[in-house]
């Protein structure tokens, strides 16, 4: 058993945005260097360590959106109009078509524009008779006509370096071309939950004891963010077992992450543990949940410590987990968009600290667009089972101790 004395931890808290940018600035220090080219259809998920650049326009070609008639605009001056028919283009290669004075080409969605025609009559308009097509209605010149490099150039970025590549981004990459891409090495990170407390999902509870589920957020997060994860569980107060599993993962890891043991409790393990060691820092941030938060450097390899309270966890992850990752993997750190709504709801918020609530953003019983606490508890950093419905957390500002319903609160979303 650890013997260290409870601390009497009256340290002034620190602002979010500070904290922020140590967290980034350790990442930076260890961001991954090693590239590797993967197959476009493996690149899911992975970091882009280069630009894609379009080698060709798109659309590569005037096409139609329609499927209908290719004709000249200046034929449907008076409606109805009786055009001839000579042709038709289907998707792929240019047939030998081109549509004079009084002339109409068969097209559909997505085939080239034959020549002479400038506007596209979608098929629903229009009647064949006898060789002939019958428009009836006024179409704006040049309607449904896709234009070359409407969308792209060739030669313009189409993504930039640092891009997380999903679905839509490997679309992207591969509709102008490119069947192989470089990324960034894939982060593997560890994530160690400490707690004596803690017993795995489908173990015996003994009295005050509850089960470990921090290590199956965070892994499951970080893996959302791109890391391949190694996940372990060390028991509080033995320093020198966490040392060892410390030692394992940091071997395998450009990172861990762990939870609990950060505050000033006798048994807080994590802190003892790494107050001695290289750039050991901990903070009380003005956070809740997510007041206390260190890091350190363990054999070369950079750890963060978040508090052990579920939400705790999940907010850290939140507002410096992510950051850290995607600064790691060279991505850039856009803001996380805010937008406000209304309190569905009023609450307490605690001074000198900013509240994420998690909660859900809902149309309530007046038809107006609301933020709605997960649970009646609010931000309570135990409230596990209740954050698994939120989708969206409320940002209140430390100089608040109060939120009325009805008053406008900035919300993000939970990615
Ligand atoms: N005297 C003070 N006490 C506390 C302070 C303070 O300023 N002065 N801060 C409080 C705040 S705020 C937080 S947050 C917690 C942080 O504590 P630790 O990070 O040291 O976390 P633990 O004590 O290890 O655990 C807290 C809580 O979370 C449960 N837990 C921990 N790990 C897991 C896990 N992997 N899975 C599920 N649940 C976990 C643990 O059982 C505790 O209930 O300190 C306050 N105290
Ligand atoms: O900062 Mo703590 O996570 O509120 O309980």
């Amino acid at each position: 058993m650890s013997d260290a004395p409870e601390r009497r931890d009256r340290q002034p808290k620190i602002k979010i945005a500070e904290y922020l940018q140590q967290v980034r600035s350790l990442a930076e220090r260890f961001a991954i260097q090693e590239r590797e080219e993967v197959e476009l259809a493996a690149a899911r998920g992975r970091v882009l360590a280069q630009a894609i650049t379009a080698g060709v326009d798109i659309p590569g070609f005037a096409n139609s959106a329609m499927d209908g008639y290719a004709v000249r605009a200046a034929d449907l001056e008076e409606v109805p109009a009786r055009l001839r028919i000579v042709g038709e283009q289907p998707a792929g290669p240019a047939r030998d078509v081109a549509v004079g004075a009084g002339e109409a080409v068969r097209i559909m969605t997505g085939a080239p524009l034959p020549a002479g025609a400038d506007t596209v009559v979608q098929s629903e308009l229009t009647e064949e008779d006898d060789g002939q097509v019958v428009i009836g209605e006024a179409v704006r010149p040049g309607a449904n006509v896709r234009h070359p490099g409407e969308d792209v150039s060739s030669g313009e970025t189409v993504l930039v370096q640092g891009t997380r590549l999903a679905g839509r981004q490997l679309s992207a990459a591969a509709a102008v071309g490119t069947s192989r891409v470089q990324v960034v090495r894939q982060p593997v990170l560890g994530v160690l939950s400490t707690g004596d407390e803690l017993v795995p999902p489908g173990g015996v509870l003994a009295p005050g004891q509850i089960y470990e589920s921090n290590s199956y957020l965070l892994a499951g997060l970080a893996e959302e963010s791109g890391a391949r994860v190694i996940r372990r569980h060390a028991v509080a107060d033995r320093p020198e077992e966490l040392a060892v599993v410390l030692d394992e993962l940091t071997s395998q890891c450009d990172a861990v992450l762990l939870s609990g043991g950060v505050s000033v409790g006798r048994f807080d393990v994590v802190r003892n543990l790494l107050d001695g060691e290289a750039e050991s820092t901990f903070h009380r941030v003005s956070l809740q949940p997510g007041k206390p938060q260190g890091y350190a450097v363990w054999k070369g390899t950079p750890l963060l410590a978040f508090p052990g309270n579920p939400v705790g966890a999940f907010i850290s992850f939140h507002v410096f987990g992510r950051p850290f990752i995607r600064t790691l993997t060279g991505q850039v750190n856009p803001q996380t968009p805010r937008r406000q709504i209304r309190a569905g709801a009023s609450w307490k918020s605690p001074q000198g600290r900013s509240q994420y609530v998690p909660g859900r953003v809902r149309l309530n019983a007046a038809g107006q667009v609301v933020f709605e606490p997960t649970s009646a508890h609010g931000s309570g950093s135990h409230l596990v089972a209740t954050l698994a419905q939120a989708s969206a957390l409320c940002v209140i500002p430390a100089d608040v101790e109060f939120v009325q319903a009805g008053q406008l609160v900035d919300v993000e979303d939970i990615l």
